[in-house]
């Protein structure tokens, strides 16, 4: 980070705050994210930063390496559970319920709120059986195969492997491999996907794919994003969050600077370092 932009970060985080917190949804919240304090052992990785994530919006979240997107992303459906040192003072609530209250299962969170990771990571077995996954654990009791394709369908891969369903999820290219992904995670009818970096291993045609893809998958499912793409972002986020990292004082840690609908995120920033960000001054 440049010595402009560690000025700029250690400018008035609180005033930040404040601009982030000016943020009204326009629709129904589904995920109310209220985080206080995000550590990782001792270290403090995230401050204060809400986050609601509105329902059937692409909700994008943008910023410099390390500043938290990743570990706010995996807090929305306790993926970050799976790490010892993690600890998150504050509230997720997914319709108005708590999911890190005792006695909730963070597989029956997950199972409502998907994941699609950032290198494609299909199972080593069949396309059909990559995408059936899900549904077997959860002991879905219809038509598997009626599942299987509809979800290859929406995920806008059916057409491309319909004959091969037996092949191995593994033979397919690196953006066939995403959309199997995606269709793993919207298989089980999720309500929620969220997505992290989802084409950053993909060339520009099969990115353009995911992103076409994820326009789609809006009008049925809420989607939360991290991207380090900013055409990404204002390409297919709704609604842009974007993160700094505050080093005033001697750490390095993340907090929410703005949020807002996502062209005047890009187009007219409120905050003095978003705008240094989206122009490109710093990464
Ligand atoms: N498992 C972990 N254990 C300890 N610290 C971690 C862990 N995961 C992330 N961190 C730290 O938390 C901070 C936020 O990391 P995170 O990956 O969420 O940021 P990010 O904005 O997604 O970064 P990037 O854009 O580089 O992926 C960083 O300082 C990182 O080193």
């Amino acid at each position: 980070m440049s010595v402009t932009a560690m000025r700029l970060a250690e400018e008035s985080v609180a005033a930040n705050h404040q601009r982030a917190s000016a943020f009204v949804p326009q629709g129904e919240v589904v995920i109310d994210c209220n985080i206080d304090k995000i550590f990782y052992g001792d270290f403090l990785a995230v401050n204060s930063s809400s986050v609601p994530i509105e329902k059937k919006k692409i909700t994008g979240f943008i910023g410099p390496s390390g500043c938290g997107k990743s570990t706010v992303l995996r807090s929305l459906n306790r993926m970050n559970d799976l790490i010892s040192s993690f600890r998150l003072e504050g509230q997720v609530n997914y319709h108005g319920k708590d999911i890190y209250a005792k006695q909730v299962d963070p597989v029956i969170v997950r199972r409502y709120i998907g994941m699609v990771f950032q290198q494609p990571n299909p199972f080593s077995m069949s396309i059909y059986d990559n995408v059936a996954f899900g549904l077997r654990l959860n002991r879905f009791k219809g038509d598997v195969d009626e599942r299987v394709q509809q979800a290859l369908e929406r995920a806008a891969l059916w057409n491309e492997v319909k004959d091969k369903l037996k092949n191995s999820g593994l033979s397919l290219s690196g953006g066939q491999q995403q959309r199997l992904c995606i269709a793993r995670a919207i298989a089980t009818e999720p309500d929620v996907l969220l997505m992290d970096e989802p084409c950053s291993a993909l060339d520009p045609i099969a990115t353009r794919q995911v992103e076409e893809l994820m326009l789609q998958l809006k009008e049925r499912y809420t989607v939360a994003m991290v991207t380090h793409n900013m055409q990404q972002a204002m390409r297919v986020a709704d609604t842009t969050c974007f993160f700094g990292v505050d080093l005033s004082k001697g750490g390095r840690t993340g907090y929410l600077v703005e949020m807002g609908e996502t062209r005047q995120v890009f187009e007219d920033p409120v905050a003095e370092l978003t705008k240094q960000y989206v122009s490109g001054e710093f990464s």
